[in-house]
């Protein structure tokens, strides 16, 4: 571990879709630092599991589970007073996403209503849910926002994605200014590539070669890990309205994402295999 086992002490982070991928990662490096935990997600079963291991892993560290489908802006407030009436968050990670490779033509609204709703609706009702607490409280808190290359980039063929993604950047930006007063922090993250069982199936169907990484490889878990816990930590208190990239150099190799050149190619039915491949959660 790269970091003091106490960086984290006595800080309460909740992690959105922190019982899968990326979000648990980042959520067992918070608790090995001494924080406590709330995670949520739609699915009760995957919360339970990731619980158990991270009480296993570490006994004395509070985890609470959240079953919350953050598209529901009534659904995010119950979750948020329930957690407060334990004790005020001072860290949000909004990490929960929706994303499926589609022909941006053929997409239904409803389709689009599915990532944006994730993406973009629900990160913003846990953040100004949270923000509102806490200035209301005058309390600091930090939001961390995980966001991908293609919201400084673009997305072709993941473009409701892009589009939620830029728009929690431009948020991290604003709300950098307009809550700075306040001592609340926005920092956010743009990853490469990091696999996860969800994001190989919906994002590529080709598999997870490095190929465009300058560095060579994909990213690892633990390094996504490190970079958040200093980022949401004290060591970064001067850092707002930021996101730092990590991904080995891609972004400065080319525009297009990695895949899309392949994608332009595509038949109708390949991308009806890919439909098809998708897992529906
Ligand atoms: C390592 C890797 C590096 C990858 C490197 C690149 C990284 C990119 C950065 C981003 C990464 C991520 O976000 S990775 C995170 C990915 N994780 C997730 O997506 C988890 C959550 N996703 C989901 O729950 C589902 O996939 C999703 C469809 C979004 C929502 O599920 P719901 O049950 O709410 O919705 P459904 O009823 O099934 O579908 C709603 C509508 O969407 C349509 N729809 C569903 N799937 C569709 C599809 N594939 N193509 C077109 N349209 C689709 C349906 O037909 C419906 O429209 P109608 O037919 O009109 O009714
Ligand atoms: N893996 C990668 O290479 C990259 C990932 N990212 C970003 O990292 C983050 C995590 O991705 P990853 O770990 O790969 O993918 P996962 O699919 O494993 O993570 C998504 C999590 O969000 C939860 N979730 C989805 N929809 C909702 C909802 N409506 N309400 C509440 N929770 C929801 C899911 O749980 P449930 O289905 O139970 O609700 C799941 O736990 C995302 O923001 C993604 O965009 C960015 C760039 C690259």
């Amino acid at each position: 571990m790269a970091f003091a086992p106490g960086l984290l002490a006595g800080r309460r982070v909740l992690v959105t879709g922190g019982g899968t991928g990326l979000g648990r990662s980042m959520g067992r490096r918070f608790l090995a630092l001494g924080a406590s935990l709330a995670i949520c997600g739609r699915r009760g079963d995957v919360l339970d599991e990731a619980a158990a291991s991270f009480r296993a892993e570490f006994p004395d560290r509070p985890v609470t589970t959240h079953v919350c489908d953050i598209r529901d802006a009534a659904a995010v407030e119950a979750m948020l007073d329930a957690i407060w009436r334990d004790a005020p968050a001072d860290v949000l990670v909004n990490n929960a996403a929706a994303n499926f490779l589609a022909q941006t033509h053929r997409l239904s609204p409803r389709a689009v209503d599915a990532v944006l709703g994730t993406t973009l609706h629900g990160a913003a009702y846990c953040t100004i849910g949270c923000g509102r607490r806490w200035i209301e409280a005058g309390r600091p808190g930090v939001v961390l926002s995980i966001l991908t290359l293609s919201a400084l980039q673009g997305g072709a063929f993941t473009v409701p994605s892009a589009m939620a993604k830029a728009g929690l950047l431009a948020m991290t930006q604003s709300l950098a200014v307009e809550w700075g007063p306040h001592g609340i922090r926005l920092v956010a993250i743009a990853p490469g590539t990091f696999p996860t069982e969800s994001a190989v199936a919906r994002l590529r169907p080709g598999g997870t070669d490095a190929e465009g990484v300058p560095l060579g490889r994909n990213g690892r878990h633990e390094e996504l890990a490190d970079l958040a816990a200093f980022l949401v930590s004290d060591h970064a208190g001067y850092i707002t309205g930021e996101c730092v990239v990590a991904d080995g150099g891609r972004r400065f190799l080319g525009g297009a994402r990695a895949g899309a050149q392949a994608m332009l190619r595509w038949s109708d039915e390949e991308w009806a295999a890919q439909r098809a491949r998708t897992p529906a959660r």
